[in-house]
């Protein structure tokens, strides 16, 4: 049914010019509006990073373009080359002073990028100001003039089609699987040893990339730029379009694409008869339509469309050989040793100068009342927060000081507090995210498919920790449709598809109900006998008391109590603190 669609969607597109002229130019623009708003869908939907400045890029892409191939009669081949350059210049600029700050940031940078730039094309006399540049030149190839209206459809939808295919390889990839993590926050992408700020400024290149392509296709199509078709309000526009047709697919751009440049179309015939004046009313229709969207349609058009459709193919996960894997410390060896750590926010001491070890093949407990500092700890040695004071070693490395995606990087692997899963992917394609480091495909061969083999053999790994969870069955359910405790083993097989040499779980038994906690605590025995290394942030007395080798305790901040678990449980201090001196 799905292949039936997209091939229904590809004849669609080549016999659109087959149709009346109007019907030809007004596929020519859905092609090129449909370029930039796939760039915003992977921006915006995919990665959670608004942007308001996409017809900017667009407008740079057409305005490099005609200046270059006008006024110093260059190549327009040429010229896009330079555009391109341009492009990619500005994004990492813009991104590099941006995309670190996350919040409003990034949306405000953008929209006073694109309020800018819009000012700067009518103001320039070089730009030809409002009247804009014309004369320029049309595309040619082995030089023949694309002047015919079809052929240059036919080129727009070309570069299109293989944007759109080229996307939804990299979203099937190992660097897509991280960018969509991205969206979770992120902490859940860094500890699996992706670099978030540069997957985000890899996106945000990206769609200026595919502004700038459309910006130029766009200017050699018309033949004709002035400053309007790049103003803030289309850059809005564009926005429109992926919250209509869906902000989370590949085709909500096309469908936001094809049906905002229709409504526009009719709509500016047909409101200035009805209100009487000529101006920018469609806006408001626009404005109700997103609204009830946003009421009704949640996710958009696609989403609701896809409800009729069959579930996607699941992942092949068929023989494929053994990723490589790291030699694991020797039972009883030191493998983690943290050593006076401190971590102070502002005058709040919260970790105070902590020092404990843990042993290779150990399951250490760390617990203690509200607040006592262990999430702190926990953190500290993940890399997730800076320390104040204090080293932690894995093995004879110190890692304190390190990012967490470093820290990642030498064997350390964990779960959160709060599950942090991406619930529309697949169990499977959650668990392939935990292998991020296990290979080194790249955005290039992602996105001309090159990496069908390697992604067969992460497949194959995530599926064996699924298995070694006893989630096999799950593996092609959304990972959101689970139960809370399955998807806090999914987190653990994410955590193991890492091959790690240590895991920390950080309450791994919050809100699981009794059947799920004995399930887990199985798990965790089975581990183990394994050979794993864990180290386990609980609240759970009696889940912890039955489980782990030592337990170190914490009461504000500071270090009260370190031991087996049964003296422990006899320990006065730790009654005491922890239980109240029940
Ligand atoms: N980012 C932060 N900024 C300021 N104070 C913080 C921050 N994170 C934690 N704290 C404070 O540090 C102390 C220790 O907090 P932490 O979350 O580590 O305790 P905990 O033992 O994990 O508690 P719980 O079991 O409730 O999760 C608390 O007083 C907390 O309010």
């Amino acid at each position: 049914m799905r292949r039936v669609g997209l091939i229904a969607f590809l004849a669609l597109v080549a016999m659109i010019p087959l149709s009346p002229p109007f019907y030809v130019t007004m596929g020519s623009y859905i092609g090129l509006y449909t370029m930039v708003a796939l760039g915003l869908v992977l921006l915006t939907g995919v990665t959670g990073l608004t942007s308001f400045g996409q017809a900017a890029f667009m407008g740079l892409g057409a305005y490099t373009s005609a200046v270059l191939t006008t006024t110093l009669s260059w190549s327009p081949w040429l010229a896009l080359v330079i555009a391109l350059l341009l492009t990619i210049g500005v994004a990492l600029v813009l991104g590099a002073v941006t995309l670190r700050m996350g919040g409003h940031y990034l949306p405000l940078a953008t929209m006073s990028w694109g309020i800018s730039l819009f000012f700067l094309f009518g103001s320039l006399p070089e730009l030809g100001g409002q009247t804009g540049l014309s004369d320029i030149p049309a595309l040619a190839i082995a030089g023949v003039e694309l002047r015919d209206e079809r052929i240059y459809y036919y080129l727009i939808w070309l570069v299109c089609l293989a944007a759109m295919w080229g996307t939804v390889n990299l979203l099937d990839s190992r660097e897509g699987r991280a960018i969509r993590a991205l969206k979770g926050g992120l902490h859940m992408a860094e500890a699996f040893g992706a670099s978030g700020l540069r997957l985000k400024m890899v996106v945000f290149v990206y769609s200026a990339v595919l502004g700038c392509l459309a910006g130029w296709l766009y200017a050699h199509m018309q033949r004709f730029v002035n400053p309007s078709p790049f103003g803030i309000n289309v850059g809005i526009e564009f926005l429109f379009m992926i919250t209509i047709g869906g902000a989370g697919s590949i085709w909500g751009s096309v469908i936001g694409a094809t049906l905002v440049s229709f409504l526009k179309t009719a709509l500016q015939g047909i409101l200035p008869k009805i209100i009487g004046h000529t101006g920018n009313f469609e806006t408001i229709i626009f404005g109700i339509m997103i609204l009830m969207v946003l009421q009704w349609m949640r996710g958009g058009i696609w989403v609701f469309v896809e409800r009729f459709l069959p579930p996607k193919p699941n992942k092949d996960v068929g023989e494929a050989s053994d990723l490589p894997v790291r030699t694991q410390p020797r039972r009883g060896e030191p493998l983690l040793r943290v050593d006076g750590i401190r971590k102070e926010f502002g005058g709040l001491v919260a970790v105070k100068n902590v020092s404990f070890e843990v042993a290779a093949g150990e399951i250490v407990g760390l617990i203690g009342p509200n607040g006592a500092g262990k999430s702190t700890t926990f953190n500290l040695i993940s890399g997730e927060l800076p320390r104040t004071d204090g080293n932690v070693y894995l093995g004879a490395e110190k890692i304190s000081g390190l990012r967490p995606s470093r820290i990642a990087r030498r064997g350390l692997s964990r779960t959160f507090q709060h599950v942090k899963l991406i619930p529309g992917m697949t169990v499977i394609e959650n668990v392939m995210l935990g292998a991020y480091l296990r290979t080194n495909e790249g955005f290039f061969s992602a996105g001309f498919r090159l990496n069908r083999t390697m992604e067969k053999r992460v497949a194959a790994e995530a599926a064996r920790q699924l298995k070694r969870v006893g989630l096999e069955e799950s593996m092609h359910v959304p990972a959101g449709s689970l139960p809370l405790g399955k998807q806090r083993i999914v987190e653990i097989a994410r955590a193991l598809c890492s091959d790690p040499i240590l895991l920390l779980l950080d309450e791994p038994a919050a809100g699981l109900r009794y059947k799920e906690k004995q399930e887990l605590a199985r798990l965790l025995e089975q581990l183990r006998s394994e050979g794993m290394t864990v180290l386990i942030v609980e609240h759970d007395m009696e889940f912890l008391m039955n489980l782990v080798d030592r337990i170190v305790v914490m009461e504000f901040g500071k270090k009260l109590a370190e031991g087996l678990p049964h003296e422990i449980r006899s320990n006065p201090e730790v009654l005491e603190a922890y239980l109240g001196g029940v």
